[in-house]
This record gives C-alpha cells, sequence and structure tokens, in this order.
C-alpha cells in the first residue's frame, strides 16, 4: 500500500480533537501520552527522526516497526530513560525527564529486557514494588493471575525468559499506574501467559490506563491494540485503529485469496481487472487479489481459474491483515 493510500491520521491533530472531545466524565480517551517531533541521535544518526505519537487513557496504543526502527529508543525516551535530542514528550502533562519525580508513582514500565535485578526471588520483588506503592494491586492476587506462584521462590536470574517476562510485567502494574509502557511484554511467552497478559491488558484498558506496547506480533497488535502506529526509520508512517488501517481506501474488503495450483499465469487476471488492483502469488499457489472488492472481481477471479481449468481450493474474500499492512508499509527487506 503506497503511502499516499494510507489511511493516515497525523497524531497531532488526532491529538487537537480528542481534547476539545474529552468526556466530561473523566479521564477516559484523554491525551495520556504525546510525542511531538521526537528526535534522538546516536553518534550522530537521528534513529528517532520527527516521531508523532499519541496515546490515549482507557486504549492500548501499540507501536509496530521493523528491527532498528526506532520503537524502543522512543518509549525510553516517554519513560525518562532517554532524553530527546529534539521535540516534545510530555506523559500524563509532564515532562518525563525533568518531572519524573511526578511521574514515578504513575507510570508503570516494563522494559524488553525485563530490567530486573536478578539476585531477588520473584514474589519476593513483586512484594517489595508494590511496597513502594500508596495503593498496590493485592500482590497475591496479581502473582495467581500471572501464574507467578509456581516459581515464587525462584531468583529472577534462574527464571526462564517467558517467566521473568510476566515477572517485570507484574512489577509494571502492581502499583496502580495511570500509564503503562510495555516493551514486547509476550516475547518468548507460551500461548497460556500470553493469553494472562492480554486479560490484564484489557482489564487495564477497561481501568482508564493508558497502555502503549510496542510488538512485532501482529495477531497480538490486531486483537488488543486500539490505535497502532507504524513506525520506520525513526518516524510514523502510517497510524490509525486496525480496521481502518486493513480496510484499505475503499469500503468493501480488500482482497480476494485464492488457494490453487502453483505459478498460474496471472496475465489474463491482471487484463481483467482494472489497473489498481494488485495481484501477486505469495506462497506457491496462494494468490492475493488486491483492491476495492465487489462481485465483478470475484467473478473476474473465479473467470480467471476456469479460463485455466483450475479447481480452487479455496477462494475467500477478506480484509487485509495487519501483517499484510505492516509488510506493504515497511517492505520486505532484511533490517
Ligand atoms: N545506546 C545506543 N547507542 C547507539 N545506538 C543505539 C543505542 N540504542 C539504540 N541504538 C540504535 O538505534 C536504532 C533504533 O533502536 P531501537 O532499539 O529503538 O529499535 P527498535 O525499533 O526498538 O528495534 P527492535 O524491534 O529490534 O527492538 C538501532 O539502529 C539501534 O542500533
Amino acid at each position: 500500500m503506497p503511502l499516499s493510500d494510507a489511511p493516515a491520521i497525523d497524531p497531532a491533530q488526532a491529538a487537537t480533537a480528542s481534547a476539545a472531545t474529552a468526556s466530561p466524565a473523566g479521564a477516559d480517551h484523554e491525551v495520556a501520552v504525546q510525542v511531538r517531533g521526537l528526535v534522538k541521535r546516536y553518534d550522530g544518526r537521528a534513529v528517532v527522526d520527527g516521531l508523532d505519537l499519541v496515546a490515549r487513557r482507557g486504549a492500548v496504543t501499540a507501536v509496530l516497526g521493523p528491527n532498528g526502527a526506532g520503537k524502543t529508543t522512543t518509549i525510553e525516551c516517554c519513560e525518562g530513560l532517554r532524553s530527546p535530542d529534539g521535540g516534545t514528550v510530555r506523559v500524563l502533562g509532564h515532562d518525563p525527564v525533568s518531572e519524573a519525580r511526578a511521574l514515578r508513582p504513575r507510570v508503570g514500565v516494563m522494559l524488553q529486557d525485563g530490567g530486573l535485578p536478578t539476585g531477588v526471588r520473584a514474589l519476593e520483588l513483586l512484594r517489595h514494588v508494590a511496597a513502594m506503592y500508596a495503593a498496590p494491586r493485592p500482590v497475591d492476587e496479581l502473582a495467581e493471575r500471572l501464574g507467578l506462584h509456581g516459581f515464587a521462590r525462584t531468583t529472577v536470574r534462574r527464571l526462564s525468559g517467558g517467566q521473568r517476562q510476566r515477572v517485570a510485567l507484574a512489577a509494571a502494574v502492581v502499583g496502580r499506574p495511570d500509564v503503562v509502557f510495555l516493551d514486547e511484554p509476550s516475547a518468548g511467552m507460551d500461548p497460556q501467559s500470553r493469553r494472562a497478559v492480554w486479560d490484564l491488558v484489557r482489564e487495564l484498558r477497561a481501568d482508564g490506563v493508558a497502555i502503549v506496547l510496542t510488538t512485532h506480533l501482529m495477531d497480538e497488535a490486531a486483537d488488543l491494540a486500539d490505535h497502532v502506529h507504524v513506525v520506520d526509520h525513526g518516524s510514523v508512517i502510517a497510524s490509525g485503529s486496525v480496521r481502518e488501517l486493513t480496510s484499505g481506501s475503499g469500503a468493501g474488503p480488500g482482497s480476494i485469496r485464492v488457494e490453487a495450483t502453483p505459478d498460474l499465469d496471472l496475465t489474463p487476471l491482471r487484463a481483467a481487472l482494472p489497473g489498481s488492483w494488485v495481484v501477486g502469488e505469495g506462497e506457491a499457489g496462494v494468490y492475493t487479489v488486491t483492491g476495492d472488492v465487489d462481485p465483478a472481481a470475484v467473478a473476474a477471479v473465479t473467470a480467471w481459474l476456469a479460463g485455466q481449468n483450475v479447481l480452487a481450493r479455496s477462494v475467500t474474500t477478506g480484509s487485509r491483515t495487519l501483517e499484510d499492512v505492516f509488510l506493504d508499509l515497511t517492505g520486505r527487506h532484511l533490517r
């Protein structure tokens, strides 16, 4: 999808619109994190380069992007762990570096590498973190939800990657924060743990917490996120709800998927469809026909199959997935 067709929404504009329409009932959907024109350089190279981002209360905001796109650096600037070289970052109205004290009790952070002290036992660590807050969540209940009791007395050093992630998540949310930053929260977790994490994230959202998460799992973003920012080369290249991002420029579903025999001649199909359509064979024998799908397009596809005397295993219409959109936006080359 070319960028010009991407349903991009200017995050700064969106923030202004929301501030004007914020519910009088309270904090729901108020802007909690606002990043404008963020620049961060390492060795003279801008790894974050004019990035705009908005995250609201009572919403999950996903930051997606290829390796090295600048996601963690951006999140770390929001957490006050890195000082920006340009632009502004506000979390709950505060500068996260100069006003860190004001934010500390209100912000939960789960770092990509866990960032936990390694010599402490898992549950002791959680109790210790909880004791730093005025009104923490009940530790045993949180430990139960995230299945920490099975390794409660194991030191962090000896935990598996997924177990460590669960402890880090528990530590990030035990203080009942208003904003939570989760850097790849379910990386390395088994499917059961991932579901427990997702349930917890949904509950936090229902409680009005602003959740900002980075992930490489497109199903995680598609399931959880109210708003997605796709970052590449240090700036946001597309932004919107999952539905906005995957529905393309038209109103209808955005693709027809055909499973048939490999190496079919696509020329007659391309000739039968308007020039704006994109036709390709991804994996062998799986064809994706992308455009504003209507009955005539489906008829063209089945006529093309009939013309080649091929009985397809399946012909389905549907929206493009978030992964399709992500790959179209960021390309298929490795970083
Ligand atoms: N402390 C540092 N010194 C020098 N370069 C750094 C430093 N931290 C990050 N970088 C570089 O900045 C770029 C962005 O890194 P960042 O960790 O923000 O990417 P990311 O989008 O989170 O990637 P990933 O998906 O792999 O976690 C990378 O090229 C990285 O090598």
